[in-house]
């Protein structure tokens, strides 16, 4: 017997739910939207003083309600079922708009015109999908791969001999989907309006509809677990679906868990920049948060004094004399355990004898996705299990188990909720799982127990009052269910109080809002940050300028700026060593050849390393952040300042010893001053969370009271005595060329390019900066030297001053660290100090730079003080290609 059905079984009528009015609740949800846009339109305000909200275009696979059609141009409208469209309905407070798919193949034009009629008026706006893509899209990619895969039952193995079943026409077929669903969009779109996408069949929309409009503000939020990055990598096109992701806004989940596992996906998989916000790609920040979901708590409470519960909940307590209820409210669906909640009940009957006759579990299996072969196993699974323990328990009067197959309607739910001892949640993932906030919100007066898996999201803000439970362990379970047949009126009260608070203030509403709202502010944010970054180098002009210059200074860094592009591996760097990009090796000897161009390579990296990827080029070097500096001679020498404090060394370097062991493929640096621990080669997650342990070593122990700065680099960690930038060197280093070069004119011409630390060394910009720059220049000038001061001072010239912090005397190390190079660093062992200029001997000014002649840029960063910038390395390779063709056209 698999189950028992009762004539007057509440929520026969599986059609629209009706209340006193006679409007069903997607009645009442659009009538509330078309009030607001009505109301919108006259400018009015809502009942409670607050204004109406901007347009929501709600877009989901599924519109609230589904289509049966009567006749050739008549339709009737039917509520899904389904968690979504339950906490969407709770949603009152937008002028919302549904796009969706209407659960049915409309192939004729009649059709597809009458029916878009129908839901019109339901301000609802239907997506055609056909059956054949309905078929792969839906029932294949969407249900068959990614709802198995994001609920950790792995993927179904590829069958080659059905083609239907093959993950590339599936997911082909989803990207048509996707596509379909964002026309349709398009099409509705009105500037201003908020696009919010829900759910895993959606994931390529947020892209598609950047790519139409980049201005619309897009979020996309996630119904079910996103999975362990482990368990993402083994998808096919996990790589297309995370980028076509980030492209929105905005991207929300259920649980920090969730939020976390899809940023170390992106982390991981993608090679991105997780940031406390989200990820970011070049610049691009994509928004990651938690927003929790909840069901609009006061409709079921209303709904329990309404005569249409009322009468049922009679029945069913007269049905049920003498026994108590259990009941499970499930889709049909493997992830919802239901043969699981079955086993841990036989087992429960089978250990507790004197309950067999006592209790009934009233278990309502909503059929879903019957289409996909998978569900269809999944039922006759169950009705064997199920017939199994009626057989082995029921009596010729009774069964165990009414298992009922069907939809109910609200008001047949809300009275077998509010008639329930103990509803048996068992799902073995689950993304919330609004059922056990439905049940919660109707017990009120029973104040029944909740017997909940831990791997439903919903465990994380109703753990406090049910009972977890690990759904795979039977034998738990049973314990569970007994604990709570057998549970004192005062700790069930208890736990229903907390549950009780959370579902009555975490609501649909509230979570729309905060979503929403959380969008705008987003997008302003975005805008914010976007007006801030500065333009893009004008390389026309930086030529033209450069072609009409005299003696000119070029400072380009090395790392990420004339570097090669990097390659990854998966998720991994691939090893190499730095390497000068390819296509510079022309310009930069053309430029370098130049009498009247000074090129400088300031970087962050040694001699060795400086003296290896630059000794065929006739150019300064200036390794360690300027702190020594090499004339094309070859000669290196130190430009330090003197009272270098660097007592820090020998703990900093104890602590990089023992995160470098602990990391594989960390290694770290020793330099003159500063240290850096670099895991650009390890597991880039590992290697960020060692980072953040090492940070707050560092700052607990040795640096707490010392002197230095700590770098966070976006690979690696690195401790600087106070003063060591690139800004704080090059004054130094220039009186050292001006010196050295026996330069006669001043310099009127310069360009600084560089992917250097926004904090630390951006203040190599500002060094030069005729007029305070509209990108914070000025936050980094306190801590220019004199020379700098008297350049911001003046639009120009400059004149470099000697003495105090500008320049060392050749004895100045006395005392100090000594400057030597290691020798096994670098094979060019002899270093000096860089020489004193007799203040008599510059007495003209060194910079005669005005604004037009000065290109500051950064290179991958946006964030930054320069004028303008480059996004990547093979940028400036173009850059100064086009450079050096045009210098040696005008020689
Ligand atoms: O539309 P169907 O394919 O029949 O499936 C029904 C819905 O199932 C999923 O619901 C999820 O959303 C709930 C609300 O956020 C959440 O509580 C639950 O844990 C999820 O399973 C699916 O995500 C929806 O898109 C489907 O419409
Ligand atoms: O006969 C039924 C059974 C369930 N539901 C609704 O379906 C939703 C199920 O949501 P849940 O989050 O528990 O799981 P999902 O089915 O979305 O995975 C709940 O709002 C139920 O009220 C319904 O309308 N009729």
């Amino acid at each position: 017997m698999v189950g028992f059905q009762s004539e007057n079984m509440p929520g026969n009528n599986k059609y629209n739910e009706y209340n006193n009015s006679g409007a069903s609740s997607v009645e009442r949800f659009v009538e509330g939207a078309a009030a607001a846009a009505k109301a919108l339109s006259n400018g009015y305000k809502r009942e409670d003083g607050k204004p109406f909200r901007q347009r929501l275009l709600v877009v989901a696979n599924r519109l609230p309600v589904s289509a049966v059609r009567k006749g050739e141009d008549s339709w009737s409208l039917e509520i899904s079922a389904g968690g979504l469209v339950s906490a969407l309905l709770g949603v009152k407070e937008f002028e919302a708009r549904w796009i969706g798919w209407a659960g049915v193949n409309v192939p004729d034009e009649v059709g597809q015109k009458t029916l878009t009629e129908a839901l019109a008026e339901k301000r609802c706006i239907p997506v055609f999908l056909t059956e054949e893509i309905v078929h792969q899209y839906y029932n294949g990619y969407c249900n068959n791969i990614l709802w198995p895969l994001f609920h950790y039952l792995g993927l179904p193995q590829e069958d080659r001999l059905a083609t239907t079943r093959g993950f590339q026409s599936q997911f082909e077929s989803y990207q048509v989907a996707n596509q379909m669903f964002a026309d349709v969009v398009n099409e509705v779109y009105e500037e201003g309006d908020i696009v919010w996408c829900h759910d895993y069949h959606l994931m390529f929309l947020p892209q598609c509809l950047k790519k139409f409009n980049n201005k619309m503000k897009v979020g996309w939020f996630l119904h079910t677990p996103f999975p362990s990055s482990e368990i993402h990598r083994t998808l096919p096109s996990r790589t297309e679906l995370l980028r076509a992701v980030l492209a929105a806004d905005l991207v929300g989940f259920h649980t920090y868990d969730y939020a976390r596992h899809f940023v170390s996906a992106c982390t991981r998989i993608l090679g991105l920049e997780a940031t406390p916000e989200g990820v970011e790609d070049q610049g691009k920040m994509t928004r990651v948060a938690a927003f929790p979901i909840g069901i609009d708590s006061e409709r079921f409470i209303r709904a329990l004094g309404s005569s249409e519960v009322q009468g049922p909940i009679k029945d069913l307590q007269e049905r049920f004399k003498g026994r108590k209820v259990m009941l499970g409210v499930d889709r049909l669906d493997m992830i919802k355990g239901i043969p699981q909640k079955l086993l841990a009940f036989e087992k429960f009957l089978e250990e507790n004898v004197d309950w067999r006759d006592k209790v009934v579990l009233l278990q309502i299996a909503v059929p879903t996705r019957t289409d996909v072969p998978e569900y269809q196993k999944l039922t006759s699974q169950v009705h064997e299990i199920v017939g199994r323990i009626n057989g082995r328990f029921g009596s010729l009067t009774a069964v165990p188990i009414h298992h009922l197959d069907r939809t109910l309607d609200f008001y047949g739910l809300c009275a077998l909720y509010a008639v329930t001892d103990v509803a048996l949640v068992t799902s073995l993932r689950d993304g919330m799982n609004l059922v056990s906030y439905e049940f919660v919100a109707c017990q009120e007066k029973k104040k029944g127990v909740l017997i909940l898996s831990e791997f439903a999201g919903a465990a994380q803000s109703l753990g406090a009052g049910a009972l977890l439970v690990n759904p795979w362990n039977i034998t738990k379970v049973a314990e569970a269910i007994s604990k709570a047949l057998n549970m004192p009126s005062a700790e069930r009260e208890k736990r229903h109080r907390h549950n009780f608070h959370h579902v009555t203030t975490h609501t649909a509403q509230e979570w729309a809002e905060t979503f929403v709202s959380e969008l705008n502010d987003t997008v302003v944010e975005a805008q914010l940050r976007t007006k801030q970054v500065p333009p893009r180098l004008p390389a026309d002009k930086a030529i033209e300028q450069y072609l009409t210059s005299t003696n000119r200074l070029l400072i380009l860094g090395f790392n990420g700026t004339l570097t090669e592009p990097v390659e990854r591996k998966g998720d991994q760097l691939k090893e190499m060593e730095l390497s000068v990009h390819p296509e510079l090796k022309l310009p930069l000897t053309k430029l370098c050849s130049d009498p009247n161009t000074t090129v400088v390579v300031l970087s962050g990296s040694d001699r060795q390393i400086l003296d290896e990827n630059f000794k065929e080029y006739d150019t300064w070097l200036a390794a360690e952040n300027g702190m020594f500096l090499n004339s094309s001679n070859g000669e290196w020498m130190t430009t330090m300042p003197e009272q270098l404090n660097m007592e820090w060394v020998d703990s900093v370097k104890h602590i990089f010893e023992y995160f470098t062991e602990r990391t594989p493929r960390s290694h770290f640096e020793e330099r003159e001053a500063s240290l850096v621990w670099n895991y650009r080669h390890a597991d880039v997650e590992f290697g960020k969370l060692q980072a953040r342990d090492m940070l707050q070593h560092l700052c607990t122990g040795p640096i707490s009271n010392a002197s230095v700065e700590v770098v966070q680099g976006s690979r690696s960690v690195e401790v600087r005595a106070a003063g060591v930038t690139k800004g704080a060197a090059i004054d130094r280093i220039l009186g050292e060329i001006v010196h050295c070069k026996s330069m006669t004119t001043p310099i009127d011409y310069v360009l600084c390019i560089g992917h250097f630390l926004a904090k630390q060394d951006e203040d190599i910009y500002d060094f030069f900066e005729p007029e305070p720059s509209c990108f914070g220049a000025s936050l980094q000038r306190s801590k220019l030297t004199e020379a700098a001061k008297f350049a911001n001072e003046k639009v120009s010239p400059m004149k470099i001053p000697s003495g105090k912090n500008g320049f060392k005397s050749t004895n100045q190390n006395k005392g100090q660290r000594p400057v030597s190079n290691s020798p096994k660093k670098t094979s060019n062992i002899f270093s000096r100090t860089v020489r004193k200029p007799a203040p008599e001997k510059i007495t003209w000014n060194v910079l005669d730079l005005k604004k037009e002649n000065y290109f500051s840029c950064a290179v991958g960063r946006t964030q930054t003080n320069a004028r303008f910038t480059l996004p990547s390395p093979d940028e400036v390779a173009e850059f100064l290609k086009e450079l050096a063709n045009a210098s040696s056209h005008n020689n």
